[in-house]
């Protein structure tokens, strides 16, 4: 939560239009500020950016416009509203959780691991996708422009924020515009592209180039400028920093994307699909399940299930009868105190998934969960907690525990008289109506970390460990330069003050993060083994473990999957230099790119169609097919096999007289609103058509969809939003029933279809004519 000021625009209860009722302020940057508001009309809480008329740039216009155009896309906030008065103009959005920087820096390295930062990632891949497929750049690409949404069902989604300096790229007719020969600096000095330094007229490129370096940051920690406010002098750092250095703690396919976006120019169109392709293949490879938790989440899970066999261990006493695990206290504190309102929803989704009960504990308890003045120095000391002082079950529960662990009190010179529990005080005027919050035993709960704390830090002075690296990590999260990821924003940017973790609530959560690790490193051991005989099973870091393979070992292991990415890049003479085994000669080449300059770029090359990617992949996708429609007893209205449609055929008719004029079949009428949902009950499916021609030699977008890639077209019409940017249009034909193809298409390595979010998108024969189309999620 960001405190409130007298300068704020809003203060808490102000109500805009008599419908949204701010609760609190939630973030604040450098052209706006953003709170969490009550809408009235549907109960539900939003988010409303304001921009004082006053401020001498307006962006929030350019906000709307591009917020709006957006709508229906994935990784974009819902738009809910907005206008102006004489104070202010206010957009009102869906409220999101976290932001990437909060998150990363509330890490106790400051990192995000592989996992994490290829989740992320990708879905940032797709966020960038989606604004430049209508058109426009966002230029302020960075990890607080980001956020986590909060819900069970999207907890897991990113959202783009802030479009305050998107510019168009198109014309009216949707041509590039012409660059202009000199433009002034936009974005964030630290993930500014090298072009934006030179002041160059931004392409999407750029935008590609700053989650980047945002994926350097996020797997290492920082970026080698972190501590330079000279926006030239950061340029000449970007020009001159060795690649390597970069990619050191990236998976090596990410050389590829390196060279890919180092080799475009402003007019360029990125191959999304490639860089795509390169996120989901280390995914693949890892093994890495998108149910898995996310950094964030499971910290808090691991550390106190971690804990908690810590306990049993040293105590020697069974885990049966020990105090279920609270869910809101395996919460970073600073997540529960700031998103209070959010964040009761995620609580109780967790409490869920957790399987854990849920109490009410007042709004005031959960705030005094972590109050700032309890944090102190002594580590174990900053894991205690006020227990919520009005519940007597909680307390009653607590007692049954400690006399139920009376070798955990004795070890640890705890017990009831000196536990931070209140019990002669009820606080008065408890409200019904506050908040419910997910919390059991937190009181014992805490106990069991302070314990544990203090138990380890006898014989394995692991706190005294913990302190150190700790504090070192604590600089290495850039909590100095909180402000500098914003504040070193041009164009008339105050610096933000969007932080809203403490260091010091930080620092608690690193210690607590430390704690779970020095467990886990008990656990492999073998300390612990004996206690959890699970742990035993886990991997120390899988991450670590897959980054030592080869790309050519993993390929190996991995027959069904799709085409590595460096099969699927354009035919880029710089990239044939450049192999994910071939790191030597990228970087020389990419050091030969540092060394010219920008009239001076390496030659354009037109994208590669990718008959060589799909010759051997389609007929393995076309016999798979064939075996399993035979295995059906349905017959089907297209049978397999017989082409569909001729490459580059006429198809020029009004929708509703379309037919087929090669005889062999009969067409339907095009239908080009229909959502394919209804399209695919329908028994019919899509192929695409541009100014009357069914598409002809498949193109390397789609053949990317047919081996590598699920569909995610954004707005359910079935037909993919980089193709309409194009000028295709929808085009529907009859096709067999969906579960004839399916399981064919789940065998190629569709991670969408094994998850069944969304279905495979299209299915060419042998010699690359349509076969099947299949819709937008199910
Ligand atoms: N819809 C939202 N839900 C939740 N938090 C949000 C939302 N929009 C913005 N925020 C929070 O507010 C912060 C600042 O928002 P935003 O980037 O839109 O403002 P800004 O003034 O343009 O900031 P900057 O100029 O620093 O980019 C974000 O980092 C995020 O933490």
């Amino acid at each position: 939560m960001s405190s409130h000021s007298s300068e704020d625009l809003l203060q808490p209860g102000h109500v805009i239009k008599e419908r949204w009722k701010i609760v609190e302020k939630v973030g604040g940057g450098g052209f706006g500020e953003i709170y969490s508001a009550m809408d009235l009309v549907s109960k539900e809480i939003v988010a409303v950016k304001l921009e004082s008329v006053q401020q001498a740039k307006q962006v929030l216009k350019m906000e709307v416009a591009v917020l709006k155009k957006l709508q229906g896309k994935e990784h974009v906030c819902r738009f809910i509203g907005c206008g102006r008065n004489k104070d202010f103009n206010y957009v009102v959005m869906s409220l999101q959780g976290k932001n990437l920087a909060e998150l990363r820096r509330n890490q106790p390295k400051g990192t995000f691991s592989i996992s994490t930062t290829l989740r992320v990632g990708v879905q940032i891949l797709k966020g960038i996708e989606n604004i430049h497929s209508v058109g426009f750049l966002h230029r302020d690409i960075k990890p607080s422009n980001f956020a986590m949404g909060t819900s069970i069902n999207n907890q897991h989604v990113v959202y783009m924020l802030d479009f305050g300096l998107a510019r168009q790229f198109t014309g009216p007719n949707g041509e590039i515009r012409a660059p202009r020969s000199a433009a002034g600096f936009r974005g964030t000095v630290r993930y500014a592209s090298l072009a934006a330094h030179k002041n160059k007229e931004m392409g999407r490129q750029d935008d590609l180039w700053s989650l980047f370096y945002m994926l350097v940051e996020f797997s290492a920690g920082h970026l080698p400028w972190r501590k330079i406010k000279d926006k030239e002098q950061v340029g000449t750092m970007k020009e001159e920093v060795d690649p390597k250095v970069l990619l050191k703690t990236l998976p090596k396919e990410f050389e590829g994307f390196l060279d890919h976006i180092a080799s475009l120019n402003y007019e360029d169109t990125p191959n999304y699909r490639y860089l795509q392709s390169i996120f989901e293949l280390c995914i693949r490879k890892r093994g890495i399940k998108p149910s898995d938790p996310l950094d964030w989440e499971k910290a808090s899970f691991d550390v106190s299930e971690n804990l908690s066999t810590a306990t049993n261990q040293l105590t020697g006493t069974s885990v049966v009868g020990a105090p279920q695990q609270t869910v809101e206290s395996s919460l970073k504190p600073s997540l529960v105190k700031r998103d209070k309102p959010v964040m009761r929803e995620l609580v109780e989704n967790m409490a869920a998934k957790a399987d854990v009960p849920v109490l009410n504990v007042s709004k005031e308890d959960a705030e005094e969960r972590v109050p700032e003045e309890e944090q102190k120095d002594n580590p174990a000391e900053m894991f205690r907690r006020k227990e919520p002082k009005h519940s007597p079950r909680l307390r009653r529960r607590t007692r049954e525990f400690r006399k139920s662990r009376p070798e955990l009190l004795r070890l640890t010179g705890g017990g009831e008289g000196n536990a931070s529990v209140d019990e002669g005080s009820n606080r008065p005027g408890m409200n019904d109506q506050m908040t419910t919050y997910t919390t059991q035993f937190a009181q014992a709960d805490d106990d069991i970390v302070s314990n544990v704390a203090q138990m380890t830090k006898a014989p394995l002075t692991l706190m005294s460990q913990y302190r150190p690296s700790f504090e070192v990590s604590d600089e290495d999260t850039d909590d100095d330069l909180d402000a500098s990821e914003d504040g070193d924003k041009k164009q008339d940017g105050k610096p933000t003050t969007n932080g809203h973790g403490s260091p010091r609530l930080q620092r608690k959560a690193a210690i607590v993060n430390q704690a779970g690790n020095r467990v886990s490193e008990l656990r492999r051991s073998g300390l612990l083994q004996k206690f959890d005989p699970k742990a035993a099973n886990q991997s120390p870091d899988r991450n670590a473990l897959t980054r030592s393979q080869t790309l050519p070992d993993l390929e190996r292991n991995q027959p069904n999957t799709a085409q590595s990415p460096s099969s699927l890049v354009p035919p880029n003479p710089m990239q044939k230099a450049t192999s994910a085994t071939n790191l030597p000669s990228a970087l020389s080449r990419r050091s030969a790119l540092r060394s010219s300059n920008n009239e001076n770029r390496p030659p354009e090359v037109p994208p590669k169609p990718l008959e060589e990617l799909s010759a051997q992949r389609l007929k393995e996708i076309h016999e798979e097919a064939e075996q399993e429609i035979a295995m059906t007893t349905t017959p089907s209205p297209t049978p397999l096999g017989q082409p569909l449609l001729e490459n580059g055929e006429d198809l020029t008719m009004t929708p509703s007289t379309l037919r087929a004029k090669n005889g062999k079949m009969q067409w339907p009428p095009v239908q080009t609103n229909r959502r394919l949902s209804a399209g695919a009950d329908l028994g019919i499916h899509a192929a695409a058509l541009k100014d009357g021609k069914v598409t002809p030699e498949p193109s390397p977008v789609f053949q990317h969809r047919v081996v590598d890639k699920p569909v995610q077209n954004g707005n359910g019409d079935g037909l993919p939003d980089v193709l309409k940017s194009e000028g295709w249009i929808r085009y529907l034909i009859p096709r067999p029933p969906l579960d004839q193809i399916l399981p064919s298409y789940m065998k190629t390595g569709c991670i969408a279809a094994r998850r069944r979010r969304y279905r495979p998108t299209a299915i060419l024969d042998s010699n690359s004519q349509w076969k099947e189309y299949v819709g937008k999620p199910m």
